[in-house]
């Protein structure tokens, strides 16, 4: 998200979280010269292999709460990252972002335990995420941690039935608190950066309708 108006719409569907895209390479980039205040929801900031100075500055710059790491972070690197948030006495919720093709070997995540808040799983395509493609959700039916995660990639107005599907498949095992949340993206734009919020409510409204 970049534009005011456009912010300021979809803050009233009340999304848990609102994302911001700092990555040059992405058509929905957010520069340094836009205004991107919002209410209170969780505002992510979206990196690709960024340094930690430049997270800690766009961190103070934009008020962010978290950051989702969308590239090949390792595990020291969210390690150090976590380190320089303490030093400067700022605190945000760390979201480590793993692309998924067919297969996805969960050992990955294990080095990742403990040190960020959330995993999250996109599909695996030619961008570095925003490729509005989906991946086999069926494979996070065997997912191991504990840690809870966020389903995104290619996720689109036809897709609350298979949504409510596989968050069923994790309560009837009693583990929904696993999956925590959902996040979309390209398929819910008028254009890059910019949500359409009719499609959008329709779609919250028939994710939650029993
Ligand atoms: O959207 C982008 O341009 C982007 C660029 C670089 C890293 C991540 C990006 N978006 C993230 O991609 C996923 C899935 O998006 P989509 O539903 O497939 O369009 C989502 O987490 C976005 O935050």
């Amino acid at each position: 998200m970049r534009e005011a108006e456009n912010i300021a719409a979809i803050s009233d569907l009340k999304p848990d979280y609102l994302g911001f895209i700092f990555y040059k390479g992405s058509a929905r980039n957010v520069s340094e010269e836009e205004n991107i205040a919002t209410r209170s929801l969780i505002r992510t900031g979206v990196f690709v292999n960024a340094e930690v100075d430049e997270i800690l500055q766009k961190l103070e710059k934009f008020d962010l709460a978290a950051i989702q790491l969308h590239g090949e972070e390792t595990a020291d690197f969210c390690k150090n990252l976590r380190k320089a948030l303490s030093e400067t006495e700022k605190s945000a919720e760390l979201i480590k972002v793993f692309g998924v093709k067919e297969e996805f070997d969960f050992d990955i995540l294990k080095g990742y335990e403990g040190l960020v808040d959330y995993f999250l799983f996109d599909t695996k395509g030619k961008n570095r995420g925003g490729n509005g493609t989906r991946f086999d959700w069926q494979v996070l039916e065997k997912y191991p941690s504990a840690t809870p995660f966020f389903l995104s990639g290619g996720i689109g107005p036809d897709e609350t039935a298979a949504i409510k599907k596989l968050y069923q498949s994790f309560q009837k095992r009693q583990k929904e608190d696993l999956f925590y949340g959902i996040d979309v993206n390209s398929k819910f734009e008028a254009a890059p950066g910019k949500k359409d919020p009719v499609a959008l409510q329709k779609f919250k409204q028939e994710l939650f309708k029993k």
